[in-house]
């Protein structure tokens, strides 16, 4: 891919760094009577990691003291050998694009990263922000104002600002959110460049299918704890080794619970006044099943609803278990 090459045939800017990891040692934090993250401790390595969990997970609040914005109520966040609270010199390695989109839209996207490389104090500012512009891949639309650039254009300008520097570490807050599939698409080809050049990258969301799709280490959080971690697959499993379970109601609940339960995939049928919970092993087969068994059948469904599809319930059940 062209950007790889930009990568590697970007002459370091300082002497190589040493340390690329981040590391948290039984870290909480808490505002007030809130525990927004409890007890967490991770490592994070070269290469991209998802950091996935529900909203309110406590994701923003574990990156913000990973990029030294926030200090930790007890443990140790360390980027490198060095604590990120209270320590300047970890700006010099680390990036942060945060959730909100905060760009001054009347700036060129050229401006934008300008004022970012001249914020660090790089001694060759035009050149830092040019060579971040070309990796992300914006040099084409860097003269013309924000305000004109699609959501995605927008999100690669932050991307490079946060890059200006050349950071060994690049920490993203939901950055695919709000982007069109194409968009998607490129920041994901970004990741992965920048992950297989040697930075640490890591990238909150709350979808399962972007992590997958990126990262190949997964640490997913709920409720501030860290629920499960590894392999994306590890993760895949866990989450759909559970049973599926559903409402169904149809012309005839009756008949088609006796014919649900003749089902290899369907685990459990109840029925009751406003039609039948249905608990299925595996999802796809059950999916398929549904469809022959009603039109067999001559029975007309009128709902199917999976009731545990939110990603609360895939998550309080990847903490229970
Ligand atoms: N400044 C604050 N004061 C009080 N509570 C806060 C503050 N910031 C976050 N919280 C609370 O801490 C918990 C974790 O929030 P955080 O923003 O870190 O989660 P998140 O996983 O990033 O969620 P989202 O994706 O919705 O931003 C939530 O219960 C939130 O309401």
């Amino acid at each position: 891919m062209s950007t790889a090459s930009t990568v590697s045939a970007t002459p370091p800017a300082a002497p190589p760094r040493a340390q690329a990891s981040v590391e948290l040692r039984g870290v909480s934090r808490w505002y007030g009577n809130v525990v927004a993250v409890n007890d967490v401790t991770m490592t994070l390595n070269a290469g991209v990691t998802g950091l996935l969990g529900p909203n309110g997970a406590g994701k923003t609040t574990l990156l913000h003291m990973m990029a030294g914005f926030l200090a930790p109520s007890r443990g140790e966040v360390l980027v490198g050998d060095a604590p990120a609270w209270r320590n300047p010199s970890v700006y010099r390695h680390l990036g942060l694009v945060s959730e909100r989109e905060a760009v001054h839209s009347f700036l060129t996207g050229w401006e934008f990263v300008l004022a970012s490389a001249k914020l660090h104090r790089l001694p060759q500012p035009e050149a830092a922000a040019r060579r971040a512009i070309g990796l992300v891949e914006m040099a084409d639309a860097q003269h013309r104002r924000i305000a004109t650039y699609s959501k995605g254009m927008r999100q690669r300008t932050r991307v490079a600002a946060a890059l200006v520097h050349d950071p060994q570490v690049l920490l993203l807050d939901e950055p695919f959110n709000g982007m069109d599939p194409r968009q998607r698409l490129h920041m994901m080809d970004l990741l992965h460049v920048m992950g297989a050049a040697g930075r640490t990258i890591l990238f909150s969301s709350h979808i399962l299918e972007e992590v997958e799709q990126v990262s190949g280490t997964v640490q997913v959080i709920v409720a501030g704890r860290l629920a499960a971690s590894g392999d994306y697959r590890h993760i895949r499993r866990l989450m759909t080794g559970r049973p599926h379970v559903f409402t169904v109601s149809s012309s005839d609940d009756r008949a088609l619970a006796v014919a649900l339960m003749g089902q290899p995939s369907v685990t459990g049928v109840e029925l009751d006044g406003g039609g039948l919970t249905v608990r299925a092993g595996d999802y796809g087969a059950f999916t398929r099943a549904l469809p022959m068994i009603v039109r067999r059948s001559g029975i007309r469904l009128h709902r199917l609803l999976p009731a545990d599809e939110s990603l609360e319930s895939v998550f309080s059940y990847l903490v229970e278990s």
